[in-house]
């Protein structure tokens, strides 16, 4: 199956009434629609490291299979301990760089405590350590030193887990889906989920299979993406929009969402690639809002911001976040319409426009996630039914 791409939401605006207008659609023709949708589809998530692709395969996992059992939650908790310490680890190196200075004494015996132990967490959270972490977060300078964590590599969960540590810290801990859905792993290699999906019964019923791909998204990994565009329908494609005033942990020097973009074009050009169905995902957008609220700007990173508030396309914005994310999909949509330098051969037209389709997400919620999964769902059986000419 070729996914040319999602034609019947094209001119969509609104996106909500577009759905259930073409719902009604499909569902007059029904009675026309033979149960032959293709049996699997192929989708493959791309992005940088930590845009969360991982996250996106763990809510397949609760949303399409059974989930996490009591054991495979107790699995997850070395990752956690080892996600808190080095988030912990990281805090207290940073505040003698950054010049900050801690609230009291006994701050400042919890650091020389935590420094002492490198960077690998324990194995147990004993009572001393569960107190020194405590301590330290509770700490005015650790807060500030948090608050700068835009300028060197800090986990994006450091604040849900530390918040959390109370709870975490008890002997008879079992992670809960919140737990695992923050916790963080780098990914090596390629990894593959399979789940079924139904079909709605009034397009003929049934499941459709779903093969999903994960791959790392650091530079080092990116050249084994390649071993898996083969047969590709779709590309999940992740971007995180509060990546703004961060660098690369692999190049201190590139801005995180520069890189992204720079992927973004590299992946949307790749011959490769052509006749796959585009999707963006504009991640973490909680992190987005939790930013700007705090004060952070991105025209202090990317000065062009400031013509985009002033032209056409921010006008139905109404605060800085939503002209943030609008400025953000704006410089993606302008990447989909730069000439390719070499069109592929598996284009059957080269002047035919490809499509490609945004969603501001939270990867990490699983509202969200199943909403949007289920437009991804609607989006390719529409598809399917315009390959079979019934629409
Ligand atoms: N708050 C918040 N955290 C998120 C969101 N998406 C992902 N994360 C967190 O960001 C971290 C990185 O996410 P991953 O899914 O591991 O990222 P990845 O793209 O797989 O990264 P690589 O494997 O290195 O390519 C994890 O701790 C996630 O819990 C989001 O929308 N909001
Ligand atoms: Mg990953």
């Amino acid at each position: 199956m070729k996914l040319v791409i999602f034609r019947c939401l094209r001119q969509s605006k609104n996106h909500a009434s577009e759905k259930s207008a073409t719902d009604k659609e499909l569902q007059r023709k029904s009675s026309a629609i033979p149960k032959n949708f293709p049996e699997a589809v192929k989708i493959l998530l791309l992005g940088t490291a930590e845009s969360g692709k991982t996250t996106i395969i763990k809510q397949m996992r609760i949303l399409h299979i059974n989930g996490y059992t009591d054991d495979e939650r107790r699995d997850n908790i070395p990752e956690i301990y080892q996600n808190i310490h080095e988030s912990i680890y990281q805090l207290v190196q940073h505040m003698s760089i950054l010049g900050l200075e801690y609230q009291s004494c006994a701050s400042k015996h919890s650091a020389a405590y935590i420094l002492s132990m490198g960077d690998t967490a324990p194995e147990y959270m004993n009572e001393e350590y569960c107190d020194h972490v405590m301590t330290l977060w509770n700490d005015f300078g650790i807060r500030t030193c948090y608050e700068r964590s835009n300028e060197f590599p800090l986990s994006d969960s450091t604040k849900y887990f530390l918040d959390n540590f109370e709870r975490i810290c008890q002997d008879d801990y079992i992670p809960t889906t919140e737990d695992i859905l923050h916790s963080r792993k780098v990914t090596t290699g390629i990894h593959n989920i399979s789940f079924r999906v139904q079909i709605p019964k009034y397009l003929g019923g049934g499941e459709q299979i779903f093969h999903m791909y994960d791959v790392g998204g650091q530079r080092d990994q990116r050249n084994k993406w390649i071993q898996v565009f083969e047969g590709i329908q779709a590309v999940l494609f992740l971007i995180s929009c509060s990546d703004f005033d961060q660098t690369l942990r692999e190049d201190p020097t590139q801005n995180r969402l520069i890189e992204a973009l720079s992927l973004f074009r590299g992946v949307w050009q790749n011959r490769f690639l052509s006749s796959a169905g585009f999707i963006v995902f504009l991640n973490k957008q909680d992190i987005l809002r939790r930013k700007i609220a705090a004060g952070k700007h991105i025209v202090d990173y990317f000065p062009e911001f400031e013509d985009f508030c002033n032209s056409p396309q921010a006008e139905s914005c109404f605060d800085e976040c939503d002209w943030t994310k609008k400025f953000i999909k704006q410089k993606l949509i302008d990447i989909t319409e730069e000439p390719v330098k070499r069109p592929s051969r598996n284009l059957m037209n080269h002047n035919a426009k490809r499509e490609c389709y945004y969603h501001f997400t939270v990867a990490t919620d699983t509202g969200c996630i199943r909403k949007v999964f289920n437009d991804v769902h609607q989006m390719i059986l529409h598809d399917n039914l315009a390959q079979m000419n019934l629409m």
